[in-house]
């Protein structure tokens, strides 16, 4: 069958598909037509970070399957797929913890200042102790507000519960049941109201999807909300952020300072204020950007694609009628 590729895939996983499939690799962000050119006989499309719209799946009558590099789906038009028929599938849980480490490093760092002051020393400007002025803030022992609490921000949670001893309040819709799914967290992590969680919380750290939900979720009311001298952590999605009231909230309170690993436009444009922000810990989207993690990302996505055309059961197909 034709399989078509959009971004790039490792070597052994791309020789995993041209065993089995006739294979073309595009590479839509600079090449759409070449992309596009493919697109009426595929039957399966594998990649990440591109937008797959309706307009696109008009042009693939054939299309049975997109197996995306990556466990958000919000690149894709869940509804235009459910009505087509085609299946979609996603890469949860083999990015869990590499993800939970970079969310709790830049957490870490942006309480610590560590950007900041190893700039201080790669510029030359360390000549003394450093005193008041740039001390940072103690992460053990606080209180972690999680909003979101899937499989990453279970994986957060368990760092800054057994690792920090910290108390960890979580939102989302539904409570999770802690004995069944994580009984390492019973009596450790709390669901809890937004308003008093948000109160209450030294440090808030977003793990959401993008959804119609959680789009521009944490707004001006949402920050006003939050503890004076509290920081804001974004891993999930940018666009679950409105940036002008995080920006707010930076210069006229309640927030201290801010790291985030997602924009609403990425990569981040070069006159986003979030880019030099003084008290900005900025990232370029790299929750599970390490060699093993991205490895084993597109192992699953192959596995998951062949299986589909192979008239399997994928390992990990989202339901696209989720919310
Ligand atoms: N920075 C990076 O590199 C990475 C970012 N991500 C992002 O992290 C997201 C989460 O991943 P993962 O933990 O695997 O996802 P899960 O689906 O396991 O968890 C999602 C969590 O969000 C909650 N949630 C969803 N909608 C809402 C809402 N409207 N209000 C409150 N809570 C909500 C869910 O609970 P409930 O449904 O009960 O509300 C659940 O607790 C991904 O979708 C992706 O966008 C993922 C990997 C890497
Ligand atoms: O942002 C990364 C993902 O896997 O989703």
């Amino acid at each position: 069958m034709n399989v078509v590729v959009f971004g790039t895939l490792p070597p052994d996983q791309l020789a995993r598909l041209q065993a089995r499939h006739q294979v073309t690799v595009t590479h839509p962000k600079t090449d759409p037509a070449a992309f596009e050119a493919a697109l009426p006989q595929a039957e399966g499309l594998i990649g990440a970070s591109y937008p797959i719209t309706p307009a696109l799946l008009d042009q693939a009558p054939r299309l049975r399957v997109v197996s995306s590099v990556s466990v958000g789906v919000d690149n894709y038009p869940l509804a235009a797929l459910q009505q087509r028929g085609i299946v979609l599938c996603h890469t949860p849980g083999v990015l869990d913890e590499t993800v939970a480490d970079t969310v709790f490093g830049l957490l870490m760092a942006t309480s610590r200042r560590m950007v900041e002051l190893a700039n201080l020393v790669r510029e030359g400007r360390w000549t003394k102790s450093v005193g008041e002025d740039l001390y940072g803030w103690d992460v053990h022992h606080k209180t972690l507000g999680l909003l979101g609490f899937g499989r990453i921000g279970q994986a957060i949670a368990r760092r800054a519960a057994l690792g920090f001893g910290m108390e960890v309040l979580y939102h989302a819709r539904r409570p999770v049941d802690l004995a069944a799914q994580a009984p390492e967290l019973v009596g450790k992590a709390r669901h809890t109201p937004l308003a008093e969680l948000l109160p209450r919380a030294d440090f808030v750290v977003a793990m959401l999807p993008l959804s119609d939900t959680t789009r521009g979720m944490l707004n001006a009311d949402l920050f006003a909300q939050m503890k004076t001298g509290s920081i804001f952590v974004n891993g999930g999605r940018g666009a679950t952020v409105d940036e002008a009231a995080l920006l707010h909230a930076l210069d006229h309170g309640p927030l201290r300072a801010a790291g985030l690993d997602v924009f609403a436009k990425e990569p981040l444009p070069a006159d986003s204020p979030l880019r030099t922000h003084p008290r900005v810990t900025p990232l370029p989207h790299i929750g599970s950007a390490t060699a093993e993690t991205r490895h084993a990302m597109a192992a699953l996505a192959v596995t998951n694609l062949l299986q589909v055309l192979a008239g399997e059961r994928p390992s990990a197909v989202y339901d696209t009628r989720q919310v």
